[in-house]
């Protein structure tokens, strides 16, 4: 073979070249595998069975019947153990010894009721509707199309949803178990950022789980979620301190001290977003010193090692806006440009959220 003639080193690189194209070719296979394995309810069988759980366990308390595939049972469990979402630990039964699979802190996310349950959002980025534009994307390259989605449904993601309830309600229960997790750490970490607010606004906040934590911890601030009328329609929060109203945050944004915008700004372009900020800055720069804008964002972190997961999973994240928005993930300057096209004076970026940010931004 031509490529080999330079002899043994070469045949190494080529095959690692190839190892690595296979790697990657393949990568979607982990997500399928997950996918699948949340569809079976295998993590919430495991954590119910209370200790560690043989194979043969497994399988019978699994909704399969043909034999051939307790066989496959073990394959799957094998490539969801090499990718950390079980583990295994021995089990000593008299003269026996078998291994039984165990949960990790991964697959606890992945429980059916866990408060902080992540398995909203895998439905959602996994299933066929949001899968098709991926598919379209070499074709919407080619053509004048805002985004991939646009090019596989013929209209933006946010009017498709207002149009499938299906889609809208997969999407809600997404972002409504990201913000249940994100209220927990912020209110545990950053509670300073609330004090001295008597009004905030969570613009673009969804059916409200973090506004209705945030209003819970702090009952003296009077708290407005502001979205989408097909969004919030008929949604009554049930609390003193919590109200909702739709809208579009592009015409106007109910007045506060504070706004909220809770992964919104990685949804638009550097021109929407600008548009949004000026918004904003019109309702809290009456605000005086209190006024502010609290972003909740990704920064990417561009300085890490190039194989570094964080690093990739935040690019996997800026390729998720650019095919289901016109959005994109912000590294630093980026940021301070937006800020500064929309004329605000400083900004405190505290990177405590794990891939995200909260950015407090000052009229
Ligand atoms: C990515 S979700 C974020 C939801 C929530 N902030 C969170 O992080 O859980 C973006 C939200 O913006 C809302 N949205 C989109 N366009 C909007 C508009 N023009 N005015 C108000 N809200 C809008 C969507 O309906 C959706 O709830
Ligand atoms: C970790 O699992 C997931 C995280 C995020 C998403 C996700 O998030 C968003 C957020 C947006 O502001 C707009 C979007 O269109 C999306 C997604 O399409 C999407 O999949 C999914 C899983």
């Amino acid at each position: 073979m031509e490529v080999l003639q330079n002899g043994d080193i070469q045949a190494t690189e080529l095959l690692q070249a190839q190892a690595h194209v296979w790697f990657q070719i393949f990568n979607f296979i982990n997500s399928m595998s997950l996918k699948c394995a949340v569809q079976l309810g295998i993590p919430d069988i495991i954590n119910n069975h209370g200790k560690p759980m043989t194979l043969s366990q497994l399988i019978a308390a699994l909704p399969i019947h043909d034999k051939y595939k307790n066989h496959c049972v073990y394959r799957l469990m094998r490539i969801l153990i090499h990718s950390g979402f079980f583990s295994q630990q021995k089990i000593s039964d008299n003269d026996t010894e078998e291994e039984g699979f165990v949960m990790t802190n991964s697959s606890k996310l992945l429980l059916k009721d866990h408060p902080l349950s992540v398995t909203p959002l895998l439905h959602f980025a996994l299933d066929p509707i949001m899968s098709k534009a991926w598919h379209c994307m070499s074709d919407w390259f080619k053509s004048d199309d805002l985004t991939p989605f646009d090019t596989a449904y013929g209209m933006n993601f946010w009017d498709y949803a207002g149009h499938v309830p299906k889609l809208n309600r997969f999407f809600n229960d997404a972002m409504a178990s990201d913000a249940g997790l994100t209220a927990n750490v912020v209110i545990e970490k950053c509670k300073g950022v609330f004090k001295g607010l008597e009004s905030l606004v969570d613009v673009g906040g969804g059916t409200g789980t973090m506004a209705k934590a945030i209003a819970k911890e702090f009952p003296h601030l009077d708290c407005t979620v502001f979205d989408l009328p097909h969004v919030v329609a008929d949604l009554q929060s049930g609390i003193d301190n919590l109200k909702y109203v739709g809208g579009d945050m592009f015409q106007a944004i109910p007045p506060a001290d504070a706004i909220l915008l809770k992964w919104i700004l990685h949804d638009w372009s550097d021109e929407e977003c600008v548009k949004i900020l000026k918004k904003c800055k019109e309702t809290v720069a009456s605000k005086g010193k209190k006024g502010k804008v609290i972003i909740i964002d990704m920064v990417i972190m561009e300085n890490k090692k190039e194989d570094d997961k964080s690093v990739e999973t935040q690019l996997c994240f800026d390729l998720l806006m650019m095919v289901q928005t016109t959005g994109r993930e912000r590294n630093k300057k980026e940021w301070a440009y937006l800020f500064s096209m929309a004329n605000f004076s400083d900004y405190k970026i505290t990177p405590m959220l794990g891939l995200r940010s909260l950015i407090e931004l000052y009229p």
